[in-house]
């Protein structure tokens, strides 16, 4: 961006706002610009529902900070609220009840703000695994960074990332999955960290990012966190047993027992000092592991039925106003810093952040319930679509330093990364490519030349060659439906990170389906078409069963989207399909069913394919006959019908399809 624009920003010394020629994204990740944010948070808690309209609480009343610069240690037992008080702070919660207060550089948050200014590592690896390292990057950063950044000022920020990840030497090594082994466990740990890094966050929230690795990798990647840290960004990471070297690597330590805050301080002397006074802790012997000491008292604690009280000692303790006072001298300090360098102009605007702040602070500590969407939980939406991130004229909002991507945009990126990557890949196209060949080849062989016989005794050949036609599209759903259960996390984290909408991700995993099977499925049909002589139009043939594989792509997504897991979503889809074909006509004809089965024949996508070839056949063909009755009206089609028994199927897809985004936008399946 070369114009001379009004820039706002919220940094560690609260709101500013300055004049820039440059693009809030110039400055590549790790530079100076990375200064952290203060976050405060105040009675924090987080509900979901129980049984007969009971509340679970998860967590409860906790008050404390991250400072910029600092690394924090979130610790606990297993079970103890870690990872949800994360996903709170975060803004991450879509489900449930939240309560309290939660500051950004002194403002509440909007959730834009969030998705722009925090980065989130996930506790399991989410990454694309046909893809390279570099490629991973790249492909985040195309979709979280401006639209309007060059693709060689992207691959230089990821070329830094690598770099600072120790990531370099396999930039180019493909990610891999449990069948294709591809990168290490410590590599895909810090490679999800650089996706959290990708767009310079202000804040790293950090879920177990040691999990599942030896100390060597455990030690190497915290390295990488607490030079993060180093640079200016406030770090808080949930983790288990840390090694004494990765424990002396935080600053301070949070540590919650049973949902409850039961210190927040130094993690060393001081939490030695405070928790052999409070807990009555045996003194930490030579070689004792301080964190596995900490842990091991504050467990027995909890086990002993005392978390309340070690809560309640805390909040009573010199501790905790300590970090009171602290923590509002560190928001006095911001907000001092803030009104010395506003303008008249900037202090208007500010104000209507404020009166915007205020509320949603209403909002937030009135308990507000769930819903995925925006505004839900109590984070404001600052309303900012601006493009480049830059204060729009329209908006009164002083924190939208925040990139929102283009649906057009996304869709392109998902294309150009994913589906050309997956087409590029034997094992994505060849069986996809067979199925549809060796099954073409089967029915070559079975019915050569047997479309020009309308005789009697040809009728249940043909029928069956028509039925067999879209019988393979609509079981082919079931290949389908592992590809958006298996990808479930990846969709909720990448969803969470504001890289794409739910209908974005819906066209681009429909187009990556249909898009190959357009040219494939035009020359298997002409194949089976011409070769066995079928009669009608070729292009309505063809694009019957095109339409009919598209409803087995949407059914098998909207299924596997509703269902909790494959276990569910194969079963399901067998019955569904089991019905559709049994009902379709061709088994038993429509006039002997009985009549309260009527509705399976009229909402039955597979009906009105193997109408429409039916009726493309035989149409020109009166003396084709069952018994007295022409063909058709036997079956109980009507000459003349066969586009619109297409249209019927077509628009069967768009319902199938408006049905998937409702469950990937709100289904429970996709909350956390
Ligand atoms: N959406 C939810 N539905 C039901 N229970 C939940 C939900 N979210 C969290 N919990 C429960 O809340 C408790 C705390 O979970 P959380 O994952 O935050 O703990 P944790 O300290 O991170 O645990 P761990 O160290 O084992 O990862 C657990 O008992 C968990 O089962």
């Amino acid at each position: 961006m070369a114009e001379s624009q009004l820039v706002v920003d919220i940094d560690a010394n609260g709101l500013s706002c300055s004049t820039s020629s440059s693009s809030t994204f110039d400055s590549p990740a790790g530079s100076k610009r990375n200064r952290g944010l203060l976050v405060c948070f105040q009675d924090v808690a987080y509900s979901i529902p129980a049984k007969a309209g009971a509340k679970h609480t998860i967590i409860t009343g906790i008050t404390g900070y991250f400072e910029a610069g600092k690394m924090t240690a979130v610790m606990g037992p297993s079970g103890s609220g870690k990872t949800t008080f994360l996903d709170v702070l975060a803004g991450r919660k879509s489900s449930g009840s939240l309560s309290g207060t939660i500051r950004y550089g002194g403002l509440p948050p909007s959730r834009s703000l969030l998705r722009r200014a925090t980065g989130y590592v996930e506790q399991f690896d989410t990454l694309v695994d046909c893809l390279s390292c570099q490629e991973m990057l790249l492909y985040t950063a195309q979709l979280k960074r401006p639209r309007s950044e060059s693709i060689a000022a992207k691959q230089a920020a990821v070329s830094q990332l690598l770099g600072k990840l120790g990531l370099a030497g396999c930039a180019s090594s493909p990610i891999g999955n449990t069948l294709k082994r591809g990168i290490s466990g410590g590599q895909a740990k810090r490679l999800n960290i650089g996706i959290a890094l990708i767009t310079d966050p202000r804040v790293l929230f950090l879920d177990e990012p040691t999990s599942g690795l030896d100390s060597f990798t455990a030690n190497e990647v915290m390295r990488v966190v607490a030079g993060l840290a180093a640079d200016g960004t406030t770090i808080a990471t949930t983790i288990h047993s840390p090694s004494s070297y990765c424990y002396g690597l935080f600053d301070r330590l949070l540590l919650l027992l049973g949902g409850k805050l039961v210190y927040l301080g130094g993690a060393g002397e001081d939490a030695i000092a405070y928790f052999t006074a409070t807990c009555s802790a045996r003194q930490p012997q030579v070689g004792d592991n301080l964190a596995e000491w900490m842990l091991e008292a504050v467990t027995q604690a909890g086990r002993d039925g005392s978390d309340g009280s070690l809560a309640q000692a805390y909040h009573k303790s010199q501790q905790y106003r300590a970090n009171l006072d602290q923590m509002v001298a560190l928001c006095e300090e911001q907000l001092q810093r803030r009104a010395r360098s506003a303008t008249l102009q900037e202090l208007a605007a500010l104000s209507a952040a404020e009166a915007h702040a205020a509320a949603a602070l209403q909002t937030i500590s009135s308990s507000s319930s769930s819903g995925s969407g925006s505004g839900s939980n109590g984070y404001r939406e600052c309303g900012c679509d601006d493009d480049d991130g830059r204060l729009g004229s329209s908006s009164s909002c002083l924190d939208c330093n925040t990139y929102v991507t283009p649906a057009w945009w996304s869709l392109k990126v998902l294309l150009q990364y994913r589906t050309l990557r997956n087409y590029r890949t034997p094992m994505y196209v060849l069986p996809r490519l067979l199925e549809k060949l060796l099954f073409a080849a089967v029915l070559l062989s079975l019915y050569w030349g047997k479309g020009t016989d309308f005789s009697t005794l040809n009728i249940p050949v043909l029928s069956s060659l028509l039925f067999l036609m879209v019988l393979a599209p609509i079981c082919a759903a079931m290949m389908y439906l592992p590809s958006i259960g298996m990808e479930r996390a990846l969709y909720i984290r990448e969803r969470n990170d504001g890289l794409y909408r739910p209908v974005t991700y819906l066209l681009f995993k429909l187009l990556d389906e249909l898009l190959m099977m357009a040219p494939v499925t035009a020359g298997t049909t002409a194949a089976v078409f011409f070769a066995c002589k079928l009669q009608g139009s070729y292009l309505l043939f063809w694009l019957v069963q095109y339409a009919t594989l598209a409803n087995g792509t949407a059914l098998a997504y909207f299924l596997a989207s509703i269902s909790p897991g494959l276990m569910v979503a194969m079963p399901l889809l067998s019955f569904v399909l089991i019905v559709s074909l049994v009902c379709c006509g061709f088994m038993i004809r429509v006039a002997a069913m009985p009549a309260y089965w009527s509705w399976a024949v009229k909402a039955n996508v597979v009906h009105y394919s193997w109408g429409a070839l039916m009726i493309n056949q035989y149409e020109g063909h009166k003396q084709s006959r069952l018994g007295s009755m022409n063909v058709l009206s036997y079956f109980g089609f009507a000459a003349g019908d066969a586009w619109m028994h297409l249209a019927i199927v077509v628009g069967f897809f768009f319902g199938w399809s408006f049905f998937t985004w409702l469950a990937l936008a709100y289904a429970r399946n996709y909350k956390r």
